[in-house]
């Protein structure tokens, strides 16, 4: 089925490279059977692709189009907001061994989303068709990292940040149910625990019996690559916890405890941590891989456009 999505298709390597999503599902396999944690940091990587700066005069670095993957000093993925970006070397592994099977066909961009995907599956998530047919990018620069959400951001500007690259509200929180897996270094909890806005406080908005697991977890001046679950019910499964945690104030990260102080937002994590018919999770479980199909589809480069890299840390 050729349904398209911003000029992507599903099954777009049907004919010129059969074996390509199974190519990338089965690298994506191997390196998670022996490290599970680069799931989580497959997804983060693409939606750290996806969001592009709109801010600028000139649109530079352009959606879903690997300008993450380049490797060098004023790139992307050497900006502040792409520290801790995982999983390179899965990427890498697959394109080269797309390169012996069907050379300059696939683009590193929908390896990209293939991975995302795959990872979301294997964590015991939801699985989708992928549009594919996104080509790469001839631009990487680290000020376009401005664009991604900071986890001190209020909702506010969460939502900004999100409706700048096509995104409603209903998008913004069923895509950060994606911390139901991962982890978060300390460095983006310890300022929450003690002294909290100048308070000398811890924020308020954590829960009297998470305050103390998180101090523990982050203490003042404990070791910086400490790193604690977004879901603390279980940061390996892809499940709906994440919003019970919410809705109870046990959220890591400030960004994702303020959707519960929103209206909007708190209505949309309200419908993620409840029952329907007796099945938890159903929704969240519906409506992730529709979120992550405009996510993949943000500004992406099709046709002639761009180019399809050989190597994904570098231009051709
Ligand atoms: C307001 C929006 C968001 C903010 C502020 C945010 C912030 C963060 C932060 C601070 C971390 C911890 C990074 C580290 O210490 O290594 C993180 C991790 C993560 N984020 Fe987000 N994020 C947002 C949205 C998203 C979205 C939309 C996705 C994917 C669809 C996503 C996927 C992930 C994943 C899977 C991890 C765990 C990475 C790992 O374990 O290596 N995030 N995020
Ligand atoms: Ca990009
Ligand atoms: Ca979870």
């Amino acid at each position: 089925s050729l349904v398209q999505s911003q000029g992507l298709q599903r099954g777009f390597y049907d004919s010129s490279c059969p074996d390509a999503e199974d190519i990338v599902r089965s690298t994506v396999e191997k390196y998670y059977n022996n490290d599970a944690t680069i799931a989580p940091g497959l997804l983060r990587l693409h939606f750290h692709d996806c969001f592009v700066q709109v801010s600028s005069v000139i649109l530079s670095s352009t959606g879903c189009d690997a300008s993450v993957l380049i490797s060098g000093a004023s790139s992307e993925r050497s900006a502040p907001q792409n520290f801790g970006l995982r999983g390179f070397e899965v990427i890498d592994d697959a394109k080269s061994q797309l390169e012996s099977t069907c050379p300059g066909v696939v683009s590193c961009a929908d390896i990209l989303a293939l991975a995302a995907r795959d990872s979301v599956d294997l964590t015991g998530g939801p699985s989708w068709s992928v549009p594919l047919g996104r080509r790469d990018g001839r631009i990487s620069s680290a000020a376009d990292a401005k664009a991604l959400p900071s986890p001190a951001d209020p909702v506010s500007v969460q939502r900004q940040k999100f409706a700048d690259q096509g995104m409603s509200d209903h998008d913004l929180v069923t895509l950060v149910g994606a911390h139901t897996i991962g982890k978060t270094d300390c460095a983006f909890v310890r300022y929450r625990l003690y002294n909290f806005t100048a308070t000398g406080n811890a924020d308020p908005s954590i829960s009297p019996a998470f305050l103390p697991q998180l101090r523990s977890l982050c203490p003042p001046n404990g070791d910086p690559a400490r790193r604690v679950a977004l879901d603390r019910d279980g940061a390996g499964s892809f499940d709906a916890a994440f919003f019970k945690n919410v809705r109870d104030g046990n959220a890591a990260l400030e960004s994702d405890q303020r959707l519960w102080g929103d209206d909007a937002t708190q209505g949309v994590v309200q419908k993620y941590a409840g029952n329907i018919r007796g099945l938890f999770g159903l929704r969240f479980t519906y409506e992730f891989p529709k979120a992550m199909v405009s996510l993949g589809g943000v500004a992406v480069k099709t046709g002639r456009q761009g180019e399809i890299r050989r190597k994904c840390s570098r231009f051709n």
